[in-house]
């Protein structure tokens, strides 16, 4: 069983982050932004941020449960639609949507849930949505290192895009990553997106 840890290069690590000295900085931005910080509903506003933050921006460690795969599983395993929130590492505002993942096993299963845990753990700290398909990939890869090819669709709709600047309402981002025989057979990627429901979209 792999022990997935906090990314190293996670760009935020409470641990080390300097609570008072970030409540202070939030209070001066808001200040400095025209908000009467003083109103009732602001008083705590600056705390209430960064204890936010920091809370979104962590990943917690998980233990990557795996099983021996008693029955020759050959066939795909693939989680749907497993939904998530993350910050953009560009304006920290919000990106929303849900990510598909699935592998073919070897000798190992992973437990499912720690299909959907890869994904919340991937989508911590300040993200790209690019990053955090390939950092699902990537922590996949080491949880079942002999699995035969693995697929991951993320679909996430940008705040950044969508409530400011561009406004552009009801546009969504895709992004993919394709590993072992995904990504050098179409006719394995093409089972793949039929089984996870995308076959039908470009
Ligand atoms: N590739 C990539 N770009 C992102 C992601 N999230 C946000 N961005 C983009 O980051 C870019 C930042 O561009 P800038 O021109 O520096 O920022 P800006 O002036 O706020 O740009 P606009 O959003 O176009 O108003 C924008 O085009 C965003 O759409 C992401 O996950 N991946
Ligand atoms: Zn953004």
């Amino acid at each position: 069983m792999t022990v997935i840890e906090t990314r190293p290069s996670a760009p935020v690590q409470m641990a080390r982050a300097d609570v008072a000295a970030a409540v202070a900085a939030a209070e001066r931005m808001l200040a400095a932004l025209g908000v009467d910080t003083q109103a009732e509903h602001l008083r705590r506003t600056a705390e209430r941020m960064v204890l936010s933050y920091g809370e979104v921006l962590r990943p917690a460690p998980f233990e990557a449960t795996d099983f021996v795969n008693d029955a020759k599983h050959q066939g795909f395993v693939i989680v749907r639609d497993v939904a998530f929130a993350a910050i953009c590492a560009h304006h920290l505002l919000p990106f929303v949507g849900s990510a598909t993942v699935g592998y073919l096993p070897g000798a190992r299963l992973l437990g499912l849930s720690k299909l959907t845990r890869l994904v919340e753990h991937a989508t911590r700290g300040l993200q790209v949505q690019e990053n955090v398909t390939q950092q699902i990939a990537d922590g996949l890869q080491q949880v079942v290192p002999d699995n035969g090819g693995m697929g991951v669709i993320v679909e996430a709709e940008h705040l950044c895009m969508t409530l400011r600047g561009a406004k552009a309402r009801g546009a969504s981002t895709v992004t993919s990553a394709w590993r072992g025989a995904l990504a050098r057979d179409v006719s394995v990627r093409s089972e793949f997106l039929s089984l996870a429901g995308r076959g039908w979209r470009p």
